[in-house]
């Protein structure tokens, strides 16, 4: 199980000093879907410069062009990249195809996709890496969270890894790890908290004893 480190509310100088602080904690920083319209895939670049031994992921949420918006974030350095759920199968195989050239990952974020159940295993059939489950910014401040989502998707694909983001925190953290994913994505819950490095700490060796 691996842990990443999401980054959304941050400029390029900000990112990187935070990450300072947690890099030895975590597998893969996330240039968040706010930064990368903020600063361009730029972001991804200097993150990539600066920590050569973390994976970077460009958390683009790929809509369409699949193919060359996977090949504009692996030339900026992106290991992995995201492409939504709630897309067609021609932008996520398009995605996949390219990723595979470029020697990349594709993680699926399901983010608000109705019919969970039958589009992850849609999206499993399709060569990704990941398949996510995310509830976003706006649900989380309805009170939702992704923790019944992961127990769908972990029953339903077969082939890819799966991921959950959204909202987790050190205190959730024991119940997500139950249900056994391959990665698990924070951001606030590191972000927002004083001492960084303690949380991002205690977050790694729960995650590497699983
Ligand atoms: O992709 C995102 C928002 O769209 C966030 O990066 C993701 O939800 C993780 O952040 P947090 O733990 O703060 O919810």
């Amino acid at each position: 199980m691996k842990l990443q480190l999401a980054l959304d509310l941050v400029n390029i100088p900000e990112g990187i000093a935070l990450v300072k602080e947690v890099e030895s904690y975590i597998d893969i920083v996330e240039i968040g879907t706010p930064i990368v319209i903020n600063e361009g895939l730029h972001a991804v670049k200097a993150m990539k410069e600066a920590f050569p031994n973390l994976q970077v992921l460009a958390d683009l949420k790929i809509m369409d062009a699949g193919g060359y918006e996977i090949m504009k974030a692996a030339e900026a350095g992106a290991d992995l990249i995201t492409v939504l759920g709630a897309t067609n199968d021609s932008t996520i195989k398009g995605a996949v195809a390219e990723a595979k050239k470029q020697n990349k990952q594709v993680l699926v974020d399901m983010i608000n996709v109705p019919n969970l159940e039958q589009r992850a295993r849609e999206v499993d059939s399709l060569g990704v890496d990941y398949i996510c489950v995310h509830t976003g910014y706006d649900l989380q401040a309805e009170g939702q969270s992704p923790f019944e989502d992961l127990q769908t998707i972990k029953a339903a694909v077969k082939n890819a890894k799966t991921a959950v983001a959204g909202g987790i925190k050190l205190e959730t953290l024991p119940e997500v790890i139950k249900a056994q994913p391959d990665l698990v994505i924070v951001g606030g819950g590191i972000t927002g908290q004083a001492d960084k490095a303690k949380v991002a700490a205690e977050m790694q060796r729960l995650v590497q004893q699983g």
